[in-house]
């Protein structure tokens, strides 16, 4: 599918010139309550993408932020947009998209830690869930800050429940994914687009980016500053890539059975291609007596909030999961990520091997290859070194 990559050798978009570079938090003139709240956090410097975007942002400019997986960017966006919101105002003023529930929560997250010491009032707006108890919230308290899925946030837009005219800042995290035409959510942002003020600040933030959503920026940005990443080097140093030659399907339950204690020394994740894939290898493995859990997207969203709830904490040591777990999800004990089977796009498969590795961890990964994804396994090599 997307292996493809010829037609990004001619990409023009590149690097903006002459970035400003921020070597600490204190040089970015932030609120006192927010470089608080990023010390108290535990940050002490910032990474290489927050030192050159964070201050963009904070200038109003529309940018297109694209760093490594693991590298800090959900602080980059979250820093930058509470410098610029203004706390007196009680309305919605700033508005982060991404695509799956468990990102967006984690994402809310990250905004209400950061924002500890700010009395910022942010809500996650999910779907899978009632919002009686956040709407009732809202509206006694306001809402300042909104991270949610693209369709539960255009149906509180639609009823009423989210008021859009005084947003200013609109961000949409993975945004190759939110943009691509294989998923539903590109009509939904278009339709949020239409809802905002046209000064809206625009930033678009992801690990991946390719030609044809950088072209699609263009219709709702303006004049974006832009920090990208070069093609060979978009998979992270700390990462290494391995593969098993499993030759047949049969066979790759079995190598997964003998990795398994190494495994579960801290925690791995391992991915395949669909939800029944899932559920099959996730049976056959408790049938085992292995201990696992397991998610993907037709899961009840509370059996999913409980299996990450178990993950985070680290009660659970090895999960198998779809690509509903590719993106974004920061659980900094992940050390290995197995591809139980192998990733039809490059940019997913970057994305899922950079569950491990965060913030300059050390990560493995190990791709299951049977004799039918040989070409495949070719074509990942070709742009990421593999062992
Ligand atoms: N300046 C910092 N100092 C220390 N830790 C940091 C800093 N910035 C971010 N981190 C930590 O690094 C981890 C990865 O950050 P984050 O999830 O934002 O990465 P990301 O670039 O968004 O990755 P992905 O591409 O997977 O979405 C998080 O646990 C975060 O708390």
């Amino acid at each position: 599918m997307s292996f493809n990559r010829e037609s990004d050798k001619q990409l023009k978009f590149k690097t903006s010139k002459k970035l400003k570079i921020s070597s600490s938090f204190e040089s970015m003139k932030l609120k006192d309550d927010l470089l608080r709240g990023i010390y108290s956090y535990g940050f002490e410097a910032p990474s290489a993408i927050q030192s050159r975007a964070i201050t963009q942002i904070i200038s109003g400019k529309d940018v297109i932020a694209q760093a490594q997986s693991g590298t800090g960017k959900t602080a980059t966006f979250t820093i930058g947009m509470l410098q610029a919101i203004d706390l007196k105002n009680k309305d919605l003023q700033a508005l982060i998209l991404s695509p799956t529930r468990e990102l967006a929560s984690q994402i809310h997250q990250v905004v209400s830690n950061l924002g500890d010491y700010m009395n910022v009032q942010s809500f996650a707006i999910t779907g899978g869930k009632t919002m009686k108890d956040d709407i009732k919230k809202i509206q006694r308290n306001g809402c300042q800050v909104v991270s949610g899925t693209p369709g539960r946030v255009l149906d509180m837009f639609k009823r009423q429940m989210l008021k859009s005219r005084n947003i200013k800042m609109l961000i949409l995290d993975e945004a190759d994914e939110l943009l691509s035409e294989t998923l539903g959510f590109k009509q939904q942002i278009y339709d949020i687009f239409t809802k905002l003020p046209p000064s809206c600040q625009v930033v678009v933030v992801s690990a991946t980016m390719n030609k044809d959503i950088l072209e699609i920026t263009k219709k709702f940005m303006n004049d974006p500053v832009k920090i990208l990443v070069k093609r060979d080097e978009i998979s992270l140093e700390g990462i290494k890539q391995y593969y098993v030659n499993v030759e047949r399907e049969e066979w790759k339950f079995d190598t997964l059975c003998d990795l398994y204690d190494s495994l579960t020394i801290t925690q791995c994740v391992i991915f395949c291609n669909s939800k029944k894939k899932v559920d099959w290898l996730s049976q056959k493995l408790i049938q085992n007596n292995f201990a696992i859990v397991s998610m993907h997207g037709d899961m009840e969203q509370d059996e999913r909030d409980r299996v990450m709830n178990e993950f985070r904490t680290g009660q659970s040591r090895v999960l198998v999961s779809t690509d509903v777990w590719a993106r974004g999800i920061d659980v900094q004990q992940v050390s290995l990520v197995i591809n139980y089977d192998l990733c039809e796009n490059l940019e997913n498969y970057i994305h899922r091997i950079g569950r491990s590795g965060r913030f300059g961890r050390k990560g493995i990964a190990i791709n299951f290859i049977t004799k039918n994804d040989v070409l495949l396994l070719k074509q990942i090599e070709k742009i990421i070194k593999l062992r």
